[in-house]
C-alpha cells in the first residue's frame, strides 16, 4: 500500500517512522510519503490561506496549492480521504474497505477547512471520502489522518504479526472486545476470572463471548441496535 499525505504540518508525521507502521515501512507493506503543501505555493510568504468569500470567521485554504498537490500524488486509482467534522463517521468496517486499497492520499486541511473546488475537482479524477472521527471539532486533520492510517495500516496483510489477533478485537465482529488478563493469578487481592485457568477452550470462548455482550450491552447498546 502507498500513503502520500499533503500537510501545512510534515512533521507531524515523523512518528510514523517507530511503531508498528515504522517496520511495515521497513518491510515493505506500506510505503508513506509526506508532502509539504507550502512546496506548491508560490508566493514569498508560502501562503496556503484567505479570508472567506461571503464573510464568517477564521480562514479558509486556497484551492491553488492543493490542485497542485494533488495534481502531484493523486493517481485514478487513489482514494482521497478528506478528513472532516463534517464527513461520514469512520468505522472498523470503513478501515476495512480502505486496507484493501493500493494507494490512499490525505488531504490535512486547517484553519476552517479547505476551498470546496478542491473535494469538487478531486471527485472528478479519483475517489473521494470526507471522513470524520467523531463529534467533537479538532484543530486539523492531521490527527485524524493519524488515527486512520493507524487503524488501516494494521489491518493490511502481514503488517500485524497474528492476523488472528484482529478478529477477537473490539468492533470486529460488531461486538467489543472480553477483558483480558495475564500474570499473576491474584493481583491486589483481585483474582483472575477462574474459568481462564481451567484449560477447557470451549467454556473458555463461551465466558468470552459473553463478556463481549454484556460489555457491549452496558457500554455501546447502539451497536447491538438497542437505542
Ligand atoms: N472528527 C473531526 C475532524 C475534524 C477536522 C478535520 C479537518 C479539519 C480542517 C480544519 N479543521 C478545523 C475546523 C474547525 C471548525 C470547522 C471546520 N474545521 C478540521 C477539523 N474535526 N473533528
Amino acid at each position: 500500500m502507498r500513503i502520500d499525505i499533503v500537510t501545512i504540518f510534515p512533521e507531524f508525521f515523523g512518528v510514523l517512522d517507530v511503531s508498528l507502521l515504522g517496520k511495515a515501512r521497513d518491510r515493505g507493506l506500506i510505503d508513506i510519503a509526506v508532502h509539504d503543501l507550502r512546496d506548491y505555493t508560490h508566493d514569498r510568504h508560502r501562503t496556503v490561506d484567505d479570508t472567506p468569500y461571503g464573510g464568517g470567521a477564521g480562514m479558509v485554504m486556497r484551492p491553488e496549492p492543493w490542485g497542485e498537490a494533488l495534481d502531484e500524488v493523486l493517481t485514478p486509482e487513489s482514494v482521497l480521504i478528506v478528513p472532516s467534522p463534517a464527513g461520514e463517521r469512520f468505522t472498523q468496517a470503513i478501515a476495512r474497505e480502505l486496507s484493501t486499497e493500493a494507494r490512499l492520499v490525505f488531504a490535512c486541511g486547517r484553519y476552517e477547512g479547505i476551498d470546496q473546488r478542491v473535494v469538487d475537482y478531486a471527485s472528478s479524477v479519483a475517489r473521494v471520502r470526507e471522513l470524520s472521527l467523531g463529534d467533537y471539532v479538532l484543530n486539523g486533520g492531521e490527527v485524524a489522518a493519524m488515527a486512520v492510517i493507524e487503524a488501516v495500516g494494521r489491518l493490511v496483510p502481514g503488517v500485524v504479526g497474528n492476523p488472528e489477533s484482529l478478529d477477537e478485537e473490539s468492533h470486529e465482529g460488531g461486538l467489543l472486545e472480553y477483558p483480558s488478563y495475564t500474570k499473576p493469578a491474584e493481583w491486589r487481592g483481585m483474582p483472575v476470572p477462574p474459568i481462564l485457568l481451567s484449560g477447557n477452550h470451549g467454556a473458555i470462548a463461551s465466558w468470552r463471548y459473553e463478556q463481549q455482550l454484556e460489555r457491549t450491552r452496558r457500554v455501546r447498546p447502539d451497536l447491538l441496535g438497542d437505542s
